[in-house]
């Protein structure tokens, strides 16, 4: 470097913006700033600027709504403030792109859930002990749909009526529940709050990562039993689909946790294996394509497609069962059904707590042979695991970082802690691996306590490919991607609309999409994204 004492300060200022442009030139959404129309420029200061007024005026100590107030301060307490903003606002309109980490189990939300489960007849519940005032805080139901000939005539969770452990229908459950519990509206409060993460849990009693993955874990032991029913899985999977929509996602990659190997059907029964789901799933997209293109929206909704996925607690055999499970069902289901883009088994994944689950090595050999597998048989089914999701440096969960590399990864579900390898970082840069970063997921599952120490400036800073995610929105409450484009826009002075363009376009360029359907998705996306861009561009006229 020159010796700064025998420069004028003219020449120091220009060294300085050269110096300082020449490391931002490394950033992911560069290449896009000698191209902007001029309504991407426009909209890009406007957005700006009302990120500037609304962090003095509503991100500010003055607001004394709020204790500790900060942009991209704690989800869970900021969200009722988050929507009332202008930027929120905004964000809500933006075409998105695609959703690429979507745990299917946990995409609608809960009341959602709820009213779809009380609509059904055959729904009961059950609990360890019978609730009372004080048990209730702790107590978890379960949920299953019984066959009629099992009905329980039972129509009481509480007080000595109940023998612990029997099922109750879940509408009597409800009808009845106890009025000092709250009534029939301290009945959904309860289920609700057992399916949900509230600040409390997250900033108090649960604090630390495994503290608060033993809640988030109970969230599911919970839903599964609402969701897996496959008169309300259907519906669900639309609502899922309809509400991402809405939000401005055309495109949908979901992880579906094939763990429970059937689903109840109609009748109650406990049978429906996982092609059915898939079928049910393409039916699904296909009834929400419809909808649109009857709605005068056709285009807005391309379609989804599914990551096969299992628990990372399973023994090395039976995870190699669902490798197997998974290889048939990509063989059996082609991509395109019917000219349309529905499903294929298109990726496959281990998930579930990686700091307190297995490791990826400990299925090396039928990871490897999966491989081997398509081979044979002549199909690709690419790899798309979790991996880095840990405050681990140099631990068994954090070195699936390495392996997920090693056997080929597409992109990384998370890499939280990518940040820490210069090697991983080069590589992920060179290959082209994305990061399907999820900042909300993150700061609830408490890797990080807020969003200016989230580190996804450092992944774009590298020119690192990042698709933004919800992970588990009906758990965390970021339903949509606006949410998490939010906390990401008001973290970073650096971070523009620019470069939340760029995020979207990179969802669909790291999407699995066949080179035909991405480059149509990209094309449309890029209309929609010119016209949103005009649309804001006119809000600071
Ligand atoms: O952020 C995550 N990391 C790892 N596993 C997850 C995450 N979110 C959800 N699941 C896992 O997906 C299954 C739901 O079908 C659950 O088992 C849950 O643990």
């Amino acid at each position: 470097m020159t010796d700064a004492s025998v420069l004028s300060v003219q020449e120091y200022i220009t060294k300085r913006e050269a110096f300082i442009n020449e490391e931002r030139s490394l950033r992911r959404e560069h290449a896009r700033l000698a191209v902007l129309s001029d309504a991407e420029a426009q909209a890009d200061r406007v957005v700006r600027k009302i990120r500037a007024e609304e962090a003095r005026t509503i991100w500010s100590e003055e607001n004394e709504a709020a204790e500790n107030i900060f942009p991209g301060m704690e989800f869970l307490t900021s969200r009722d403030i988050i929507v009332k903003t202008r930027l929120f606002n905004i964000l809500t309109k933006m075409p998105k792109g695609a959703l690429l980490h979507a745990h299917l189990d946990a995409m609608v939300n809960t009341r959602t859930l709820l009213r779809l489960a009380l609509e059904q007849p055959h729904m009961h519940i059950r609990v360890p002990n019978a609730l009372s005032a004080s048990s209730i805080k702790t107590m978890l139901p379960e949920f299953e749909v019984r066959p009629k000939e099992e009905w329980s005539t039972l129509s009481t969770l509480a007080g000595a009526f109940y023998t612990p452990g029997e099922w109750v229908p879940m509408q009597k459950a409800r009808e009845s529940f106890p009025e000092e519990l709250g009534g029939p509206q301290g009945f959904d409060a309860w289920v609700i709050g057992c399916l949900t993460i509230n600040p409390a849990e997250a900033y108090g009693t649960h604090k630390t990562t495994d503290k608060i993955w033993e809640k988030f874990a109970n969230t599911f032991r919970v839903s599964i039993g609402l969701i897996r029913y496959q008169p309300i899985w259907s519906q669900y999977i639309r609502e899922f689909f309809r509400t991402s929509v809405e939000d401005g996602i055309s495109y949908i990659e979901a992880r579906i946790n094939f763990g429970p190997k059937t689903m109840f059907n109609a009748e109650g029964h406990n049978v429906v294996p996982a092609r059915e789901w898939v079928l049910m799933f393409a039916e699904a997209i296909q009834v929400v394509k419809q909808e649109m293109k009857d709605s005068g929206r056709d285009g807005a909704f391309l379609g989804a497609r599914i990551i096969y996925t299992t628990i990372r607690m399973y023994t090395p055999d039976e995870v190699e069962w669902y490798t197997e499970e998974c290889l048939a069902l990509k063989q059996e289901f082609p991509d395109i059904i019917a000219g349309e883009l529905l499903y294929s088994s298109l990726g496959f994944d281990l998930v579930g707590h990686e700091d307190s689950l297995y490791p990826l090595t400990y299925y090396m050999p039928q990871l490897l042979r999966f491989k081997e597998r398509q081979k044979e048989l002549g199909i690709d089914v690419p790899y798309i695991f979790h991996a880095g999701e840990t405050l681990g440096d140099g631990t068994p969960a954090e070195n699936n970082l390495y392996d997920a590399i090693l056997l080929g990864t597409k992109r990384i579900g998370h890499g939280f802690s990518l940040a820490k390898h210069p090697k991983l970082l080069q590589i992920c840069k060179e290959r082209g691996i994305a990061i399907e970063m999820c900042p909300i997921s993150n700061e609830i599952l408490r890797l990080t306590s807020s969003m200016p120490m989230h580190p996804l400036p450092i992944i774009v800073n590298h020119g690192i490919p990042v698709a933004l995610c919800s992970d588990d929105p009906a758990v965390f409450g970021n339903m949509g991607l606006s949410f998490d484009y939010f906390q990401v826009l008001v973290s970073s002075e650096l971070t523009g609309l620019t470069m939340l363009g760029q995020i979207a376009r990179d969802s669909l360029e790291y999407s699995t999409l066949n080179p035909e359907a991405k480059a149509e998705a990209l094309s449309a996306w890029e209309q929609s994204w010119q016209k949103f861009c005009k649309e804001v561009a006119t809000l600071g006229a």
